[in-house]
């Protein structure tokens, strides 16, 4: 169970959000929503521990978080607007090295296949277009051992295809009991049972709850 209390972020002088809460429990993803600007990747950065929080706090199975940075390599995967991919590196290196370092190195091959990369391992990062390194930067996240995955806007640059292979990922990562929070515009495809909506747009700077848990649910 992932959850925040009364979490209020602040960028500069300017306050993103306050007092917001939701509590996310093993095989569901948290689907943040809300025009640009409204706070999203705040909040993941924030889970991330790539920012500090002002106000409230985030647990992991009813413990506040510290900051550790061992803790949060092992159980946070988090995958930001840039892919960082070692561009001297192939497809299949960045992959091998990310695996190595997280802890999934049986994962590389079956990884590769779910997101349709396979014949790209020996392509130099470099060459790969748009579209082919978010997707390796997505295979590289299926070799991640970490429960709680953030996906800041994974889709950009995929096509309907690479959207379909990320939604089946997804899933089957909610199916062995991790969670995601993840940002986007589009429909990710996860069935609506799997997911919660937070709508960042109404409520930032204001406080913020998932829209489809009351405030007992949330917190009994
Ligand atoms: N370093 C910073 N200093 C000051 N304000 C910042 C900084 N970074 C972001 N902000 C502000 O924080 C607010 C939230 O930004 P954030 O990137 O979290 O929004 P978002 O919902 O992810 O947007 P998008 O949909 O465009 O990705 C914005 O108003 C932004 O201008």
């Amino acid at each position: 169970m992932l959850e925040a209390n009364g979490l209020c972020c602040v960028r500069g002088d300017f306050t993103v959000f306050t007092d917001l809460g939701f509590s996310l429990p093993r095989g569901k993803a948290l689907v943040l929503r809300g025009p640009n600007g409204s706070g999203k990747s705040t909040l993941i950065k924030a889970i991330a521990g790539l920012l500090p929080v002002r106000a409230g706090f985030l647990a992991w199975e009813g413990e506040a978080f510290t900051g550790d940075g061992d803790w949060i390599a092992e159980n946070i995967c988090y995958l930001a607007h840039k892919n960082a991919l070692k561009p001297e590196l192939t497809v299949r290196e960045n992959i091998a090295f990310w695996a190595r370092l997280h802890g999934v190195e049986d994962g590389i091959d079956g990884a590769m296949a779910a997101l349709g990369i396979d014949h790209l391992g020996d392509q130099p990062a470099r060459y790969l277009s748009s579209g082919q390194g978010r997707r390796t930067a997505l295979a590289r996240m299926v070799c991640h051992r970490g429960a709680i995955w953030l996906l800041d806007e994974p889709t950009v640059g995929l096509d309907q295809d690479s959207v379909q292979r990320l939604s089946a990922v997804m899933t089957s990562h909610l199916d062995r009991g991790g969670l995601i929070v993840t940002a986007t515009h589009i429909d990710l495809g996860l069935a609506r049972d799997r997911s919660i909506v937070l709508d960042l747009g109404q409520f930032s700077g204001k406080g913020a709850v998932a829209d489809d848990w009351s405030l007992s649910e949330v917190w009994s």
